[in-house]
């Protein structure tokens, strides 16, 4: 099948060389010409510095990029989501099943990737949404690790479709489900998490600790999920507690490296300049945090996160409130 990728960063070329290993005719559009460049001269991704296959192909014309397949799959920053999908739009002339690999949601309106791309795209081009997502880290899916994630929608045949897309028996594996929602939430809620655990290992504080956070931070998740109306049941699966362990625990997790900068001491400014890639997990703790307080939940975890990246809270004394709070039940 031919498939258009908008966003030719990190992820959207390690899921351009899935899809070419799986022989699909893959062409990437991205803003940046460099990048453009080097997928079609040098057959790299510069963000990590790999080998991609020699077939896939850039553009940096949207509308030679989105003309060229009805299957979208969308691997950009939930920040530009909005500016990439109004591109879109002006040139769009025939539906679209979108798949959507970003991991987030608003601070400012807490819409989910798929209610964006509902409230921007007309219903008429929006043939489909499905959300991919599951523990898989750019740099190990570009170089055909082994890895294990879920394409959702709330249409189980378009969930099936772009499961057959991605799944390579060698080393690919997909399942397929219809909580769109619990997938959606728990792509972008582990993120803050795996921010703290970042912080927990730059400030030295050990396995004991990360294993802590990893489980608390579980059952904020949950608590989130049932205030959003959402199904708990994913939280056990690949894109729940699955992408919770991965991002808490791998040093390739672009969340775990800003937080391990501001464990040692860097503010966030200057943590976001030494980053070349996304930290998709500052704008969900915000949003997060905000949609806590107005909805009186309590997430001492966000709650603390959130204090240390917006009002430069001292990441220690984040670590004495949460352990200085009153004694409770475990679940
Ligand atoms: N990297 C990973 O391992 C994984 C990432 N994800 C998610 O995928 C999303 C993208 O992450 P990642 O690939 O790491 O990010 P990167 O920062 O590596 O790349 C993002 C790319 O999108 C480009 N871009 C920016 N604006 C637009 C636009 N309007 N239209 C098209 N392209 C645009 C950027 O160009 P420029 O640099 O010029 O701004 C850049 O090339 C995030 O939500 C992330 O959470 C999910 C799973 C794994
Ligand atoms: O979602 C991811 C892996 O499943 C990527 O996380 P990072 O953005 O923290 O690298």
């Amino acid at each position: 099948m031919k498939i258009s990728v908008i966003g030719g960063g990190s992820w959207g070329l390690a899921l351009s060389t899935v899809l070419s290993n799986n022989n699909h005719d893959v062409l990437v559009y991205d803003v940046d010409p460099k990048i453009v460049k080097k997928v079609n001269t040098l057959h790299i991704c510069i963000q990590l510095d790999e080998d991609i296959n020699d077939d896939i192909r850039a553009t940096n014309n949207i509308q030679e990029a989105i003309s060229f397949s009805d299957v979208l799959l969308f691997a950009v920053p939930t920040k530009v989501l909005r500016p990439a999908l109004r591109s879109v739009v002006d040139v769009i002339e025939r539906p679209k099943l979108c798949i959507n690999a970003a991991k987030g949601i608003e601070p400012e309106t807490f819409l989910r990737v798929s209610e964006i791309f509902k409230e921007m795209v007309p219903a008429e081009f929006l043939k489909g949404f499905v959300a991919l997502s599951g523990p898989s880290h750019a740099e190990e899916v570009i170089q055909g690790m082994t890895t294990v994630i879920t394409c959702a929608s709330e249409v189980e045949e378009h969930a099936i479709f772009a499961q057959h897309l991605f799944h390579n028996s060698d080393y690919f594996r997909v399942y397929s489900s219809t909580d769109l929602k619990g997938v959606e939430l728990g792509g972008a809620l582990k993120n803050i998490f795996a921010l703290a655990s970042g912080l927990i290992a730059g400030k030295g504080l050990g396995d004991n600790a990360r294993a802590a956070l990893i489980t608390r931070g579980l059952v904020e998740m949950q608590k989130f999920y049932e205030s959003y109306g959402a199904d708990t049941a994913s939280l056990f699966g690949l894109t729940g507690i699955g992408d919770l362990i991965v991002t808490c625990t791998s040093p390739h997790s672009r969340n775990f490296q800003a937080g391990y900068k501001i464990g040692h001491g860097k503010d966030l400014e200057e943590t976001l300049e030494s980053m070349t890639m996304v930290v998709e997990g500052i704008r969900t703790c915000e949003a997060a945090y905000k949609y806590a307080v107005e909805h009186d939940l309590e997430l001492p975890i966000i709650e603390q996160i959130y204090n240390v990246l917006f009002n430069k809270l001292d990441p220690e004394i984040a670590y004495r409130n949460l352990f200085e709070r009153s004694r409770k039940k475990e679940l």
